[in-house]
C-alpha cells in the first residue's frame, strides 16, 4: 500500500488567473522509506468534492471549484476587485464530483482496512461544512441492503469496511471475535449510541430524559483516555453491524427530535476492535488486535453561520469548542510547539492517539463546488492542507498470549459480578478500588485547581480595587494639576505683558535719554567754541 512521509508540504499558492494551473507543493502522496518509523508518517488527507444538488443545477449555481484528480489538486476561484484568482491546493488524493463511493474506498479506505487487520489501530475522520457530503462519504446515501446481498453502489465508507472486515477475515478462515462501539458527542456531552433504552414512562421533560444518558471520559493512567460503561456488543456478521447501525443512527436521530438537537452539531464516533487469533512456531496461541475509528465530524461552519443564537449559543459554542481545539491541535502538531492543548476538549481527549500518536489517521474533507460556500470551502481546504502535516508514528498492537487475554477477561467477568451484586442489593455502585483511588485523585486535584484558581481570581479582584483606587487618585491630581497649570499659564500671558509694556518703556526711556545727550553734547560744544573766542 501506499505509505506516507516526506517534509511537510509547502502553503497552497495563490495566482491570478493565467489559464493553467499553479503547482503547490508535494501531493504528499511520496512513498516513506521503510524504517522511516522513527520519523513518523503523516496523517493522510483526502480531498472530496460534492456534486451540485438538483436545486443547485436548476438555478444555475455558479461552480467555484475545480478537482485535478490526476494530479492530487483542487483549485478555487475567487474574484477579488475584478481579477480572478485561482488557490491551488495539493492532498493525498483528490476525488471530484462524479467520484465513486466505491472508488474512494478502492483508493484510499482499502489499504487502512487491511492495515487494521494487521494489527494496527486505524481513524478515519470526515471533515466539512454542513451538508458537503461527511455522512455521504462515512455511511452512504441509501439502504446498506441491496437484493443480491452485494453492497449498493451509494454504501459509504462504514459500510464497505464492515464488509472488507469480514471478506478478509472469512477468506483467511480466521479465528477471531468483533467487538463494536457507537457514541455521539454533543455540546461535550456523550451518549452511547448502543445503551438499552430505558422506558420512558411517565413521560419526562426533555432535561430528565433518560434516553439521553450522558457517560463520562477518563483518564486510563497510561496517557489515554476511555469511555466509562461504554457498551460493547460483539458481532458476528457484516448485518449484525449494519442493524446496530442503524439502531444508533436512529437513537440519535430519536434524541435529535426529542432534545431538539441538530445532527450537523454533533460528532459521532463508530469503533470497531478485532481480536484475531495466531499461533507462533511454537504452536503458542496469540492475540493480534486491531482497532478501526470511523468519526463523522459536525459541520465546520462558523457559528454566525449555523445561526446559533441566545439559548442555542452554548450548545453551538460547546461544538464550536471541541472544533476550536481540534484545529488548535492541529496548529501545535505542525508548529511542534511544546505544550499540544489535548485535555480541552472531549473530542481531542478521544482522538488524541490519532493525532500524533500511534494510530494510522486519515482525514476526509468535504467540500461543495458552489460559489455560495465559497468562504467555508476556503476555510476546509486550509484546514484540511493543514493538518497534512502531521505526523503519526503508528505501530502494530502488541500481541496477547491467549492466555493471559483469557485472564483479563476472568477478572472483567468478576468486576462485572460485583457491579451487578451491587446493583441488586441497591447498596450503591461497585467501583474497582483502582478506578475509585484514580477518581478521587481527579477530583482532589479538580478541587486543588479550582481553590487555586478562585485564590487567583481574588487576588486579582483586589488588586483591580487597588488600581481603580490609584487610578481614581491620579485623576484627582491630574485635575488639580490642570487647574494650577491654567492660572499659571494666565500669570505668565499677565507677566508677558508686563514685560512687554516694560520694555517698550525702557526703550523709549533710553532714545529719550540719547536725545538729551545729544542736545547736552551740541550745547557743551558750543559754550567750549564760545569760551576759546
Ligand atoms: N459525493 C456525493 N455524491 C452525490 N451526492 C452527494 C455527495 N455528497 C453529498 N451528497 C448529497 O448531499 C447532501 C448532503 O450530504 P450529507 O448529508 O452527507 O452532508 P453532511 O456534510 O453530512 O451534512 P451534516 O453536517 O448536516 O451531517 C445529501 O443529500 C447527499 O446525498
Amino acid at each position: 500500500m501506499e505509505k506516507r512521509g516526506g517534509p511537510p508540504s509547502p502553503s497552497p499558492k495563490s495566482t491570478e488567473k493565467s489559464g493553467k494551473d499553479s503547482r503547490s507543493g508535494d501531493a504528499n502522496g511520496a512513498t516513506t522509506p521503510k524504517g522511516d518509523k522513527e520519523k513518523g508518517v503523516n496523517v493522510q488527507v483526502i480531498l472530496r468534492c460534492r456534486p451540485l444538488s438538483d436545486e443547485e443545477t436548476k438555478s444555475n449555481t455558479p461552480v467555484v471549484i475545480s478537482c485535478n484528480e490526476r494530479r492530487r489538486e483542487v483549485a478555487a476561484t475567487q474574484v477579488i476587485a475584478n481579477k480572478q484568482i485561482d488557490r491551488t491546493f495539493a492532498f493525498d488524493k483528490v476525488f471530484g464530483p462524479s467520484s465513486k463511493q466505491k472508488d474512494l474506498f478502492e483508493q484510499s479506505i482499502s489499504p487502512i482496512v487491511h492495515e487494521v487487520l494487521e494489527g494496527y489501530n486505524c481513524t478515519i475522520f470526515a471533515y466539512g461544512q454542513t451538508g458537503t457530503g461527511k455522512t455521504y462519504t462515512m455511511e452512504g446515501g441509501g439502504t446498506r441492503k441491496a437484493k443480491s446481498g452485494e453492497l449498493p453502489t451509494d454504501a459509504g465508507v462504514i459500510p464497505r469496511s464492515v464488509r472488507q472486515i469480514f471478506d478478509i477475515l472469512e477468506a483467511q478462515c480466521a479465528e477471531y471475535s468483533m467487538k463494536v462501539t457507537f457514541l455521539e458527542l454533543y455540546n461535550e456531552e456523550i451518549t452511547d449510541l448502543l445503551a438499552p433504552e430505558e422506558p420512558r414512562f411517565p413521560v419526562l421533560p426533555v432535561s430528565e430524559d433518560k434516553s439521553k444518558k450522558p457517560i463520562a471520559l477518563m483518564e486510563d493512567g497510561k496517557g489515554g483516555v476511555f469511555v466509562r460503561g461504554l457498551e460493547e456488543e460483539v458481532v458476528y456478521s457484516a448485518g449484525e453491524i449494519y442493524k446496530i447501525l442503524d439502531k444508533g443512527s436512529a437513537k440519535r436521530r430519536t434524541a435529535e427530535t426529542l432534545l431538539n438537537k441538530q445532527s450537523s452539531r454533533s460528532h459521532s464516533i463508530f469503533s470497531i476492535t478485532i481480536h484475531i487469533k495466531e499461533l507462533t512456531h511454537e504452536s503458542e496461541e496469540m492475540i493480534k488486535i486491531g482497532k478501526l475509528n470511523l468519526v463523522d465530524l459536525a459541520g465546520s461552519e462558523n457559528i454566525s453561520r449555523s445561526g446559533a443564537r441566545d439559548g442555542r449559543a452554548r450548545e453551538a459554542g460547546e461544538i464550536n469548542k471541541s472544533l476550536l481545539t481540534l484545529g488548535r491541535v492541529i496548529n501545535a502538531l505542525v508548529e511542534h510547539s511544546g505544550h499540544v492543548p489535548y485535555r480541552d476538549s472531549k473530542l481531542t481527549r478521544l482522538l488524541r492517539d490519532s493525532l500524533g500518536g500511534k494510530t494510522k489517521t486519515c482525514i476526509i474533507a468535504t467540500i461543495s463546488p458552489s460559489v455560495y460556500c465559497l468562504e467555508e470551502t476556503l476555510s476546509t481546504l486550509d484546514y484540511a492542507h493543514r493538518a497534512k502535516n502531521i505526523r503519526n508514528k503508528p505501530e502494530v498492537n502488541q500481541k496477547m498470549m491467549k492466555s493471559a487475554v483469557i485472564k483479563d477477561l476472568y477478572s472483567e467477568i468478576d468486576r462485572l459480578k460485583q457491579e451487578v451484586f451491587a446493583a441488586r442489593e441497591k447498596n450503591g455502585i461497585y467501583i474497582p478500588r483502582e478506578r475509585y483511588l484514580q477518581e478521587e485523585a481527579e477530583k482532589k486535584a479538580m478541587t486543588e485547581k479550582i481553590e487555586k484558581l478562585g485564590a487567583d481570581l481574588e487576588a486579582r479582584d483586589k488588586q483591580l480595587v487597588e488600581l481603580k483606587e490609584l487610578y481614581d487618585a491620579q485623576k484627582l491630581l491630574s485635575a488639580e494639576l490642570g487647574g494650577k497649570l491654567e492660572k499659571t499659564q494666565k500669570d505668565l500671558e499677565g507677566t508677558r505683558n508686563a514685560l512687554h509694556d516694560l520694555e517698550q518703556k525702557y526703550n523709549e526711556a533710553q532714545s529719550t535719554i540719547k536725545e538729551k545727550e545729544y542736545v547736552i553734547y551740541n550745547l557743551q560744544s558750543s559754550v567750549t567754541s564760545r569760551l576759546c573766542i
